[in-house]
């Protein structure tokens, strides 16, 4: 791990790290927010998702989230939303390749190589931030977009691991709309029985553990439909007796003025969970 960014931020540091990830085979870099009471003691933890063509920068240069973070004593992680570098599978198009990992562990060449971002979101980033930073090894994961799809993904496929969800406008059911069924397309093939697995909306249907689901969606959202359809989540909750908190938000669109609306809610709930 090595630092590459720290700047004083509401009495705790924001940091920026670079480090050799062994599941990506690449070199990845993340955002670290430690508010002040890590001088003292160990703190939880909130990993950040990030959508479509972002990179670890956007969160923590657009949300605001440091202030809530050092308020309620959490470490923000915000790590890339591909593996990056040289020799990385790429293609044409935002919305797949770098910047577009989706959170999935690909099997089809080239991207199965080195897109496995669920794997290095839910088992390497964790055991790396637990080894450098003084945490209590609690976590919460949130995320925006394609990031919103990926923190619910994993906080369903993994029981147990993570004490609270909540998203921003999540591309909930990826299957059936046009950013998953491409992304997928690639990178799991087009066998889409294989897709039901990173899928919340599939996933919701027997989970064995019913975490409630926190979710802030801006109504002047360019992407509401045909990308991310929370109507379908919301039918999919109902019929599996699955706890969801869905907030229509009017007037808020789907760019990060919206999250930093909200941010402090959110952070504000998993604080409340990771204390529990
Ligand atoms: N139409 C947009 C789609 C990408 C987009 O809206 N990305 C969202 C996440 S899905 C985002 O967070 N963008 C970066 C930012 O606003 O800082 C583009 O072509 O860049």
């Amino acid at each position: 791990m090595e630092r590459i960014e720290e700047h004083a931020c509401h009495g705790g540091r924001q940091q920026v790290w670079k480090h050799a990830s062994e599941t990506l085979s690449c070199e990845m870099r993340l955002g670290v927010y430690l508010p002040p009471q890590t001088e003292r003691a160990a703190c939880a933890v909130l990993y950040w998702l990030s959508g479509l063509t972002c990179t670890e920068q956007n969160f923590i240069t657009k949300a605001g989230a440091q202030r809530y973070a050092a308020e309620h004593g959490l470490i923000l992680v915000a790590p890339d939303t591909s593996p990056r570098g040289p020799g990385v599978a790429d293609a044409e198009g935002y919305d797949i390749g770098l910047g577009a990992g989706f959170y999935v562990d690909a099997t089809q060449s080239p991207w199965s190589l080195q897109y496995r971002m669920h794997e290095y979101v839910t088992q390497e980033l964790p055991a790396l931030v637990e080894t450098f930073f003084p945490t209590t090894q609690t976590r919460s994961i949130s995320g925006h977009s394609m990031g919103g799809h990926g923190a619910l993904v994993a906080a369903l496929r993994n029981p147990g691991r993570y004490r609270s969800v909540s998203a921003f406008s999540p591309i909930v059911a990826p299957s059936q709309v046009p950013w998953g069924q491409k992304a997928f397309t690639q990178y799991l093939g087009s066998d889409t029985a294989a897709w039901k697995e990173w899928d919340t909306v599939e996933l919701v249907r027997d989970a064995s553990e019913r975490l409630p689901l926190l979710i802030d969606q801006g109504e002047a959202d360019e992407f509401l439909d045909p990308q991310l359809r929370p109507d379908l989540l919301r039918r999919a909750c109902a019929d599996a007796g699955h706890p969801l908190h869905l907030r229509m938000r009017a007037g808020y669109d789907h760019s990060y003025y919206f999250i930093a609306s909200f941010i402090g809610e959110h952070i504000a709930h998993h604080a409340a969970a990771l204390r529990g």
